[in-house]
């Protein structure tokens, strides 16, 4: 069996990258050129000795919310979406191993020749061998988000940070789609964040990351170089912490 003894000796991130990240000017489905672009910026980081390991949604595709107000069974519609993410997460490990990044698929639910299961001590063995590994479905279970997936295994495999790659540049004060006068923070602690009712993430994903006291970094994907500015500089976005 794979251990998980040694101790961490690079640099380790969990990338969270939103479905719709990927859909780039598309309404639906998965922009080719937009996948290659963020499959190059994953390679820099890898090509730097960083492990990456990465949680991509299913937003693109599906959503079970949305699939329920349509009138299906909840349930169904989240396994739709954990599908969602697999189909992602099969695009990106194609793109990346274009690029000749290894790459594994784990899932937290079982797709036999699709993918590998979960598996945390190998996951880390991966990482350490330079390859980059997607952790997919989410956390496998219905009323979960691949946001509470991504603090999920951050926590899991000790990441040094979460980075949230969305189509905002940051937290705002409100919901910047929404209201123009809002204005972005470079730091917030939980406790604000909670507090002031910011939307950016829900709050199981929220209250697992802070009782975890995991940092949270949000920041815009669409901005070419942001993700090796993020994690090299840490800079860019807004910096979500326990204090
Ligand atoms: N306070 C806030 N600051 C920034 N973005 C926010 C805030 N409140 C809500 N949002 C929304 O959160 C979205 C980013 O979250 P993300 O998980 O990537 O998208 P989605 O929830 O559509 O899957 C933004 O597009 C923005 O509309
Ligand atoms: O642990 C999980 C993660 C995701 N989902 C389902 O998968 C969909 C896609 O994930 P998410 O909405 O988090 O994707 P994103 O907004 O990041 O694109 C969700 O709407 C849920 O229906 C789920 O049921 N359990």
């Amino acid at each position: 069996m794979p251990s998980s003894a040694p101790a961490k000796d690079r640099n380790r991130i969990l990338l969270k990258l939103s479905g719709e990240a990927l859909m780039g000017a598309e309404p639906f489905g998965i922009d080719p050129s937009i996948l290659d672009r963020i499959a190059a910026e994953i390679k820099e980081l890898v090509d730097k000795d960083v492990q990456v390991g990465v949680v991509i949604g299913g937003g693109n595709l599906f959503r079970g919310e949305k699939l329920a107000k349509a009138g299906m069974n909840r349930v169904a519609g989240d396994h739709m979406g954990m599908l969602a993410t697999v189909m992602n997460s099969l695009a990106m490990q194609d793109a990346l191993e274009r690029l000749r990044v290894g790459t594994r698929v784990m899932s937290a639910v079982s797709l036999t020749g699709v993918c590998e299961d979960y598996d945390r001590r190998y996951a880390l063995r991966f990482m350490r061998e330079g390859q980059v590994v997607i952790f997919t479905a989410g956390t496998g279970n219905p009323f979960f988000t691949t946001d509470t997936a991504a603090c999920l295994r951050g926590i899991e495999i000790d990441a040094d940070v979460i980075l949230k790659a969305t189509k905002v540049d940051g937290v705002y004060s409100a919901d910047p789609n929404k209201d123009p006068e809002a204005v972005r923070y470079d730091k917030l602690t939980y406790n604000e964040a909670l507090e002031k009712q910011l939307g950016i993430m829900d709050l199981t994903a929220f209250c697992l990351a802070r009782d975890h006291n995991k940092s949270i970094r949000v920041f815009n994907m669409n901005k070419p170089g942001a993700l090796i500015k993020a994690v090299i500089e840490g800079s860019e976005g807004t910096l979500i912490s326990c204090e």
